[in-house]
């Protein structure tokens, strides 16, 4: 058998939880991470180039890397020495899955290099555990709008259906949050109330999503379990939702963790809301990106 001494693997960016989704679902986007792992014999060598890259660990704590490793730990064979080269697209710490797309990168090189012991599935059981929560890694690693809940077994997949009529706008400020800190300022525990609340509207989004019903969109994205903890964490938040809704989108929620926020709206409206949103955070003394961008339906590629 032969054996593979070079992969490529590209990453799409995720847009977790949703709004009233938290944890559970998000969507692949057309944002990319691209990672080359090549067999070598002296040592880590970790070049990364593209937005941000000095910001990237090159060490061992590289989490490309430590995904690498993960994969060679649970199949029991001792890993390659490699040379990895990454390309960045997706801005860190900004609520788009970056750490997700260096889990996924990581263990999909690592599968492919060790001759591909495992399946889809055994790999994105593995991303959830290093993650933590699904709804980044498994659109990352699948493409598309993805809803995983746990069975008694392991996990259910379920694809969402996104109307094509529905465009995502990401308003992506200069300032990193990273998912740790975000996820420090949440309750433990909610109310019954606010449970109620949101099991409603995830319902009402994922019809929405799938009708492209603009009252069940427009009502649809609101949340009690994880972006009234968050706003406080991302200045001019409601100044930009106003702005959003005013030239609009349906509506506006934290893309993943934040800081990062997401509207959807209708092709018509997708260049006014980009200018509102810009416009509304520049008020507020925050340098953004903000972009259409369509959902990725492919997930991690080997190129
Ligand atoms: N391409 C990458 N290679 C290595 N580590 C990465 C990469 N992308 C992200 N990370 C790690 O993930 C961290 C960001 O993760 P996190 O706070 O969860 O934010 P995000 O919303 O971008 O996933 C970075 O600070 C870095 O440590
Ligand atoms: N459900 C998680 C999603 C985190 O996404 P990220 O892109 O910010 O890593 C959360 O809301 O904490």
């Amino acid at each position: 058998m032969s054996v593979i001494s070079t992969v490529t693997v590209k990453v799409p960016a995720t847009t977790a939880n949703l709004g009233p989704g938290f944890d559970c679902i998000g969507a692949a986007l057309k944002l990319y991470n691209e990672f080359k792992f090549t067999r070598h014999e002296s040592g880590l060598i970790i070049q990364v180039s593209g937005t941000e890259a000095e910001k990237v660990q090159t060490d061992e704590s590289n989490l490309l890397y430590q995904a690498f490793l993960k994969l060679y730990e649970f199949i029991e064979q001792t890993p390659p020495s490699v040379k990895i080269e990454i390309k960045l697209g997706v801005p860190l710490a900004r609520g788009l899955g970056s750490s997700a797309t260096a889990i996924v990168g990581g263990l999909v090189a690592g599968n492919v290099l060790a001759g591909s012991p495992l399946s889809e599935l055994q790999v994105m059981e593995l991303a959830i555990a290093m993650e933590g929560h699904p709804d980044n890694v498994v659109p990352a690693l699948l493409g598309g709008c993805r809803l995983a809940a746990t069975s008694r077994t392991g996990w259910e997949i379920c694809d969402i259906t996104w109307h094509r009529d529905i465009f995502p706008v990401v308003a992506i400020p200069d300032f990193e949050l990273s998912t740790s800190e975000a996820r420090r300022v949440l309750p433990t525990e909610v109310s019954r109330g606010d449970a109620i609340f949101n099991t409603a509207h995830f319902g009402l989004l994922l019809r929405g999503l799938a009708t492209n019903r603009e009252e069940w969109l427009r009502a649809a994205l609101q949340d009690k379990l994880h972006q009234p903890y968050r706003q406080a964490l991302i200045p001019g938040y409601d100044a930009v939702e106003t702005a959003a809704v005013a030239a609009g989108a349906y509506g506006m929620v934290i893309s993943g963790a934040g800081p990062t926020l997401l509207a959807l709206t209708d092709e018509l409206h997708t260049q006014a809301v980009v200018t509102a949103m810009t416009n509304a955070w520049k008020q507020a003394g925050i340098t953004s990106v903000v972009r259409s961008l369509p959902l990725d339906i492919q997930g991690a590629v080997i190129l």
